[in-house]
């Protein structure tokens, strides 16, 4: 926790319920519109007590006593959890804390037990994934769901389903219905370009590299003109140089004035990109502040970094590691371990 948890300038004052487009000056401390949208983001945020459920000064989704479980296990049990508009919210936690699942849950591809949640105070409940996608809310998969089969430009089409030109309407209206084509064949090459996958428009998505992949569902998840992106593990597979172009785009996405919520395991790119981290263990919500309050939390610390993250060694653990590595020496010198006896000074030598 910070020193002084207690907010100043910005006041807490979100209530659950969300507040509309738009930022509100007035509840955070005075920034302009005409400040960079990373800025604003991170200035609603900064002042924020670092405790699990705060109000978001500007919420774009809100979830409420939301659980699920399978069999006897209970993947998911967010109490109260706020997400504030324009930023990048990182949601980390250990293997089979619940984090797919939940985003599973917000965008219809699941069911909760219990619960309720919302996008600008618009309840997203029993909604399926293509209504929520329709109303703004779109995500990615840990697993790319490219069709591998379909060429670039096509899944990109694909991506652009459910806006204007539905099926009965552009029976009717065909006229309208290719002009409607012709804007999303152009929309999709605006993306493939800025994604630089414009020159494999023609390529099955099969014979992409994983990265090009992520590429691409980044892509086409942006045809329908989210405000709220929701990206599962977006670096996971993907080599060292298309994780920069990757951190890029998600960072593209909060300056176009989305939101965004990524699943990620690697520390350094949830400090490099997040506004405000969310960690999951067991389902729950054990910690949310700002990136550098996570490894200050001990919670975190036990459930995800692990529990001697910046402890000293204790004297039997510092035993137990000496052993192993004399254990180690011994088998790679070929010896009866006299190198470890020797260097370990006069206690050893009366032996
Ligand atoms: N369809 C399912 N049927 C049964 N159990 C499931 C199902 N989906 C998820 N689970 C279980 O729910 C728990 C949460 O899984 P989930 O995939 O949401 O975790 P996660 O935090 O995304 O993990 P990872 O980081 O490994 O992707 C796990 O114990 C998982 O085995």
């Amino acid at each position: 926790m910070p020193a002084d948890p207690t907010p100043h300038g910005a006041t807490a004052s979100g209530t659950g319920a969300a507040g509309g487009s738009g930022y509100h000056p007035e509840r955070t401390g005075g920034w302009t519109s005409g400040d960079a949208p990373q800025r604003l983001a991170q200035v609603a945020l900064r002042d924020l007590p670092w405790e699990v459920g705060v109000a978001k000064p500007d919420p774009a989704v809100v979830v409420d006593g939301v659980t699920r479980t399978f069999g006897g296990l209970t993947a998911v049990a967010v109490d109260h959890l706020e997400v504030q508009r324009g930023g990048i919210t990182g949601l980390i936690g250990p293997n089979g804390a619940g984090k797919t699942t939940l985003f599973n849950l917000l965008t219809g591809f699941d069911q909760p037990d219990t619960g309720t949640w919302s996008f600008n105070g618009q309840s997203l409940g029993k909604m399926s994934p293509h209504q929520v996608a329709r109303l703004g809310v779109v995500r990615t998969f840990q697993l790319t769901k490219a069709l591998s089969r379909l060429t670039v430009l096509q899944n990109m089409l694909l991506g652009a389903q459910g806006q204007r030109g539905e099926s009965f309407f552009r029976a009717l209206v065909p006229g309208i219905w290719r002009a409607q084509e012709k804007e999303n064949t152009e929309k999709a090459m605006d993306l493939l370009r800025r994604f630089k996958l414009d020159a494999k428009k023609d390529d099955f998505a099969g014979t992409l590299s994983g990265g090009q992949r992520k590429l691409l569902e980044m892509a086409r998840a942006l045809m329908s003109d989210p405000q709220v992106v929701m990206l599962d593990e977006p670096m996971a597979g993907v080599n060292p140089a298309l994780t920069q172009s990757l951190l890029g785009h998600v960072k593209d996405l909060r300056e176009q004035g989305m939101t965004v919520i990524f699943v990620e395991h690697d520390m350094d790119v949830v400090r490099d990109i997040s506004d405000w981290v969310v960690v999951m263990a067991a389902g729950r919500i054990i910690a949310e502040g700002p990136p550098e309050s996570i490894s200050q939390n001990q919670a975190v610390v036990d459930a995800y970094l692990g529990a001697h993250h910046d402890a000293p060694l204790t004297v039997e653990e510092e035993d137990q590691v000496l052993a192993q590595a004399e254990q180690t020496i011994a088998r790679e010198e070929g010896s009866d371990g006299d190198v470890l006896s020797s260097e370990r000074g006069p206690e050893r030598t009366d032996r």
